[in-house]
């Protein structure tokens, strides 16, 4: 009798890995539960073969008898209810013949393989007499992951050379068995690469991404399968699941370089995800601006603020004070400050400033590389933000001390009014959803902040709050060096590096500068806290796009209906067996 590894209605599937190892924590077993726990599952792993191996290549694999494999295998099915099972690396045709009789005798309602068969480095993971029984064995899964040569073998195809050929290998392949192929592009040329489900009944879903040009690409497909399992063990379709996968591999594969593990192609880096989800939930960025004194007698009174984890990480090394200073960023202002108080609140938001520059919603940006789902989401929030915006500006104007100030703040207001109704116009009016979303968490703290100062608060306050909406955009813009005509954003981003908005911001800038010169020490401390608050609600803005999350699926399902992947190697038929594949193609639908 066996038990679920939790309770009962929990949204952690129970995902187990059949794979060989690799002791440098890149590929198989040890990528298979990274990727796993990254997925939201839970990651068991029986191993097959034992490979050492590192970041250049596979010097020797052992393999264990297949009794204690059987083993194994029982060990855990006799005790843990499975949502679903990966294979990769199975070497041998014994190998595959064990875990194909455990199968038998234990079908999972999901069975993703991976038909491992050579690795990147271009050493044999499986051996050339037990190709045959792997091709075989394909045909018990839901879904197999095969890159390019794979397919070949698989299809008994010579290797495709385009997309489309590839494609057109799957989909016959794919009628054929009933088993649906995610087709990866990762092997061929281009500038992007596309993971796409192709179903038994001809569905074709695919998901692309841009190709990270990077040699830290080791284990990527273990990586991509073993997410894939655990996204439809939790009860995601295939496109939400292979949507999440790629998007989430394609993040692990950008930051795989800089884990600088080994000399040779490196691996992806698993977690990067969860950290920046972990660190973007930490409050302690929101209390940098704590480090503002309370009263600001002179502009250098306003030391660049200190990030507190910066901090911990110095007191623990042997840095000598030039080096701390160092760490802090300094980044060159694409549109000067007017006077000694806008140069002191750039140096203030330094760190701030240089996050929105390095992150990856901007970076994809502005090269490009953006989805446009996520572009849309973003366009849709500022859509939402400017008409809020506008409303703060004309309180500014409402409230200013001089005709001159009064006529800044009214035309600004109306500048962010027709900004919004442009984007209704352009953007947006062909994609009617986007117009109809409301405004997120994140755009309600920002306005909602930006309206409480702006009209509750002193003036010079509320000035400073906007300013960081004028300069740091102004600052992304300024940040290109030319946009290409064929650029995806490139209407949006000529708007940021327009003369008439640099204008605008000098126009901010100088009013900043005025309002903070005539203020009274401690309204000038209270300003400096709202312009770094405001700097952090811009990243968070530009951010938010990346850290959606599909919409959660329901529990992963563990009765003994639960519908089994194919029954045994050379079938396609089998009423439960169907019901999978079937359940998945409906749901591809
Ligand atoms: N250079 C790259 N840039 C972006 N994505 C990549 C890159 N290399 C691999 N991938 C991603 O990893 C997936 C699996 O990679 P691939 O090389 O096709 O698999 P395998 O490791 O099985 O040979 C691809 O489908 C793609 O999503
Ligand atoms: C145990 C094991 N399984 C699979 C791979 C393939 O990984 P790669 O993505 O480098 O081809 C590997 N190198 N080792």
């Amino acid at each position: 009798m066996t038990s679920s590894c939790h309770t009962q209605n929990s949204s952690v599937p129970c995902v187990l890995s059949i794979a060989g190892t690799d002791p440098t924590g890149g590929a198989g077993t040890a990528a298979d539960l990274k990727s796993i726990t990254a997925a939201g599952g839970y990651g068991m792993a029986v191993v097959t073969t034992l490979v050492a191996q590192n970041t250049h290549g596979v010097r020797d694999v052992h393999v264990p008898p297949t009794e204690f494999l059987a083993t194994q295998l029982t060990a855990v099915s006799d005790d843990v209810t499975l949502d679903a099972v990966k294979t990769g690396m199975l070497g041998t045709a014994d190998i595959i013949a064990t875990v194909a009789a455990w199968l038998d005798q234990n079908p999972p309602s999901i069975l993703v393989v991976d038909p491992v068969m050579i690795a990147t480095s271009g050493d044999r993971l499986l051996q050339p007499e037990a190709e045959q029984a792997m091709v075989a064995f394909c045909r018990r899964a839901t879904v197999v992951t095969p890159n390019i040569d794979e397919l070949a073998v698989l299809t008994g195809q010579p290797r495709a050379t385009t997309e489309d050929e590839a494609l057109d290998q799957a989909g016959r392949w794919s009628a054929e068995t009933g088993v649906a192929v995610v087709v990866k592009t990762g092997h061929l040329d281009g500038k992007r690469v596309t993971n796409t489900w192709v179903g038994p009944d001809g569905t074709r879903i695919a998901v692309p991404s841009t190709r990270v040009d990077t040699t830290s690409t080791h284990g990527t497909g273990c990586s991509l399968s073993s997410a894939l399992a655990t996204r439809l063990g939790r009860g995601d379709t295939p496109e939400a699941a292979l949507t999440w996968a790629t998007g989430w591999l394609h993040e692990a594969i950008l930051h795989g370089a800089a884990l600088q593990v080994g000399s040779g192609h490196g691996p992806v880096d698993h977690a990067h995800r969860s950290r920046r989800l972990q660190a973007a939930g930490a409050a302690n960025p929101w209390l940098a601006h704590d480090a503002v004194p309370p009263v600001l007698e002179a502009p250098q009174d306003l030391d660049a603020p200190r990030d507190p984890d910066a901090q911990r990480g110095r007191t623990l090394t042997t840095e000598t004070p030039a080096d701390v200073v160092q760490t802090v960023p300094s980044v060159a202002p694409a549109v000067t400050p007017v006077g000694p108080w806008t140069a002191a609140l750039w140096e203030a938001g330094a760190e701030t400033t240089a996050a929105i520059g390095a992150s990856d919603f901007v970076q994809a940006l502005v090269d490009g590389s953006l989805s446009e789902a996520d572009f849309t989401f973003y366009l849709a929030q500022d859509a939402l933000y400017l008409n809020r915006y506008a409303r703060a500006l004309a309180a500014l104007a409402a409230r200013s001390a001089s005709t001159e100030s009064q006529q800044f703040w009214s035309q600004a207001s109306t500048g962010a009014i027709t900004e919004e109704a442009d984007l209704h116009r352009t953007w947006m009016a062909t994609r009617p959803e986007s117009a109809r979303t409301t405004a997120s968490p994140v755009t309600s703290a920002y306005t909602d902040f930006l309206l409480a100062t702006t009209l509750g608060e002193d003036r010079a306050v509320g000035v400073a709050a906007v300013l960081p909406c004028f300069w740091l955009y102004a600052q992304v813009g300024g940040g290109i060096p030319d946009v290409p005509a064929d650029h995806p954003y490139a209407a949006w981003l000529d708007t940021y590096r327009d003369p008439a908005f640099v204008t605008a911001v000098q126009g901010a800038l100088e009013q900043v500068e005025l309002e903070l010169a005539g203020a009274s020490p401690s309204v000038r401390a209270a300003a400096a806290r709202a312009y770094l608050i405001a700097c952090r609600h811009e990243l968070e803005f530009f951010e938010q796009a990346t850290r959606l999350e599909p919409e959660a699926a329901a529990p992963p399902q563990r009765s003994a209906e639960a519908a089994p992947a194919r029954q045994s190697a050379g079938e396609s038929s089998g009423d439960s067996a169907d019901r999978a594949t079937a359940d998945l193609a409906v749901a591809a639908r």
